[in-house]
């Protein structure tokens, strides 16, 4: 039999554990915020934190980065994920070892029949993707984390209990050196798929389970390809089963194989079984080495409700849906940053606790529909019936003839950044804002996430004010966190130079129009005609703030 060589595993970086000062204390200690997992989401949202100056604990059980054994889960970083990277810092990092795409195309045998280029409709610094392993990501947040040096990171600390009390959450963590409790203000569970957290307070996820099966081959050749995105609906050399194709970091190739869905998950997952349909796909004498295999079904779930009293589910812990479009991972990253600027500003006294309330108004939806997204995707991919399985030839062979057809063939949409609906804090709902650069009235370049790592405010943009409105509005914002920006005109505020690019992009442009940014970078208002008043009362809506409170 032949043999496959496979690359030497990752040598991923360990934390030590250090003994938590509460072992040996018979009064638990309290802390304001306590995040449970160190994955993606539960350290950008320690970062976040930290980032604006809020410490936390995060509690993780292990004492390293990635999943033990296994491969990258996560590995395309979209946009607005990578907005929020930059804001913490690590964006650099990840753009000069990440692999930059936008192009996708997706054939159905030999035939190309759907393209896109994400390019066309972005205005942001960032590209509309990085693919990554997610390890190195969740490693750069790790020592950025360290270096910001607010977050009191406990490596090797397992949650056993949690209970929820009148005022606060109450947890049992079990270390390497004995067992201790715990108090927290809010508890924020970033546990990920398999929640303990959720479990013990006796939350349903609502849980399904897909038949459709994949194995995915990590692996290195030298083959010059496209760093594109490549998906098959029904590959020729897949026995016309669907096939998925990126390049990540360190000349490491995602392929991923449809199987049938009977298949004996240890068959399909043999080095000569995989090698032997990489031959099939890249040519019989293509040479390679694999990094990892592995057999994968998935499957998808999503929680009624992100906020339980004082306990805040993010990431995969609130939901989950098929790999399809790499709306999970990037979804989570954008709770924990929907949710970091929040409790920050509650924690300061700046903004009421209804605040709060609004990460579940947004962020829950905005899972809902990644969920429908996925699920059509998943659907496409794995027709449930024969008038699905005949809607998709139909789809397929048109879409080679005729334009039309091309919308419909289904391997993924890829993750946005979802709009908020309408809400009593965000009365016409609210969209993403991109990373645009912009210019200071003396010339200087700035962008706006390095205006938004700048503090935890909202920026507020307003065209060509006057500058008798400028001096009124300073006074009626005086104590709300917004830092008022003129695009254009002769006012006495900060000035930024006007540009068409930005008035599109907001929807707004008109003198006198004014546009009320979020620390998320989240359009949550926009006044056609601004007055000093108009402003204040827009601002204290979006924070849940009222006079007494700040
Ligand atoms: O390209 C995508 O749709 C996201 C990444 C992905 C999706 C499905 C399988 C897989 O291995 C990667």
């Amino acid at each position: 039999m032949e043999n496959f060589a496979f690359a030497p595993a990752y040598e991923l970086p360990v934390w030590p554990f250090t003994p938590p000062p509460e072992l040996g204390s018979t009064k638990p200690a309290r802390h304001p915020i306590v995040i449970v997992g160190a994955g993606p989401s539960g350290l950008t949202l320690a970062c976040d934190l930290a980032q604006r100056g809020v410490r936390a604990v995060l509690l993780d059980e292990d004492d390293t980065v990635g999943v033990r054994g296994a491969s990258s889960r996560g590995i395309c970083y979209a946009q607005k994920s990578l907005e929020i990277f930059e804001r913490l810092g690590i964006y650099e990092r990840i753009a000069a070892k990440g692999i930059t795409w936008s192009f996708g195309r997706t054939f159905s045998g030999e035939h190309e029949v759907y393209n896109f280029n994400l390019q066309a409709n972005s205005v942001s610094k960032q590209p509309p993707f990085i693919n990554l392993q997610q390890f190195y990501v969740e490693w750069f947040l790790v020592e950025r984390i360290l270096e910001l040096g607010l977050t009191d990171l406990r490596w090797k600390n397992r949650v056993t209990r949690v209970e929820q009390l009148a005022d606060g959450v109450r947890l049992e963590v079990e270390t390497p050196a004995g067992s201790y409790t715990i108090e927290a203000d809010r508890l924020i569970d970033a546990t990920g798929a398999n929640s303990p957290i959720r479990t013990q307070l006796g939350i349903d996820a609502h849980s399904s389970r897909s038949t459709d099966r994949w194995c995915i081959s990590d692996v290195r050749f030298r083959k010059p390809l496209p760093t594109e995105r490549w998906t098959w609906v029904d590959a020729p050399f897949n026995e016309g089963r669907g096939v998925w194709q990126h390049l990540m970091a360190d000349g490491v190739w995602r392929i991923d194989y449809q199987m049938p869905e009977d298949c004996d998950t240890a068959y399909i997952s043999k080095p000569e079984v995989a090698g032997a349909r990489l031959r099939e796909q890249l040519g019989p004498d293509v040479e390679f080495e694999f990094v990892w295999i592995g057999p994968y079904g998935y499957r998808d779930h999503l929680l009624d409700s992100f906020r339980h009293g004082r306990v805040f589910f993010i990431g995969d812990a609130a939901h989950v849906v098929s790999p399809f479009g790499a709306r999970g991972g990037n979804s989570g990253i954008q709770d924990a940053a929907n949710l970091g600027w929040k409790l920050a500003l509650v924690a300061q006294g700046k903004a009421g606790d209804a605040l709060l309330d609004s990460y579940d108004a947004e962020r829950q939806p905005a899972a809902k529909q990644n969920l429908q997204v996925t699920s059509r995707s998943a659907r496409f991919l794995a027709p449930r019936s024969p008038a699905e399985h005949t809607l998709r030839r139909a789809v397929v062979a048109l879409a080679a003839r005729h334009p039309f057809a091309r919308a419909l063939v289904n391997t993924g949409r890829m993750s946005v950044a979802n709009g908020y609906p309408p809400a009593p804090l965000l009365p016409e709902g609210a969209r993403s804002v991109q990373n645009l650069p912009l210019r200071l009235a003396d010339g200087r370049e700035t962008t706006l996430m390095q205006l938004l790592a700048e503090g935890t405010e909202c920026i507020g943009l307003w065209f060509a004010p006057t500058r008798q409105q400028a001096g009124a509005a300073l006074d009626a914002i005086a104590s709300l966190p917004l830092r008022l920006l003129a695009v254009g005109g002769d006012s006495s505020l900060p000035t930024l130079q006007a540009d068409e690019k930005l008035a599109n992009h907001l929807g707004a442009g008109d003198a006198g129009s004014f546009v009320l940014v979020r620390p998320d970078a989240y359009r949550a208002a926009l006044l056609p005609n601004a007055t000093p008043e108009a402003i204040a009362t827009a601002v204290r809506t979006a924070l849940a703030a009222n006079e007494r409170n700040p």
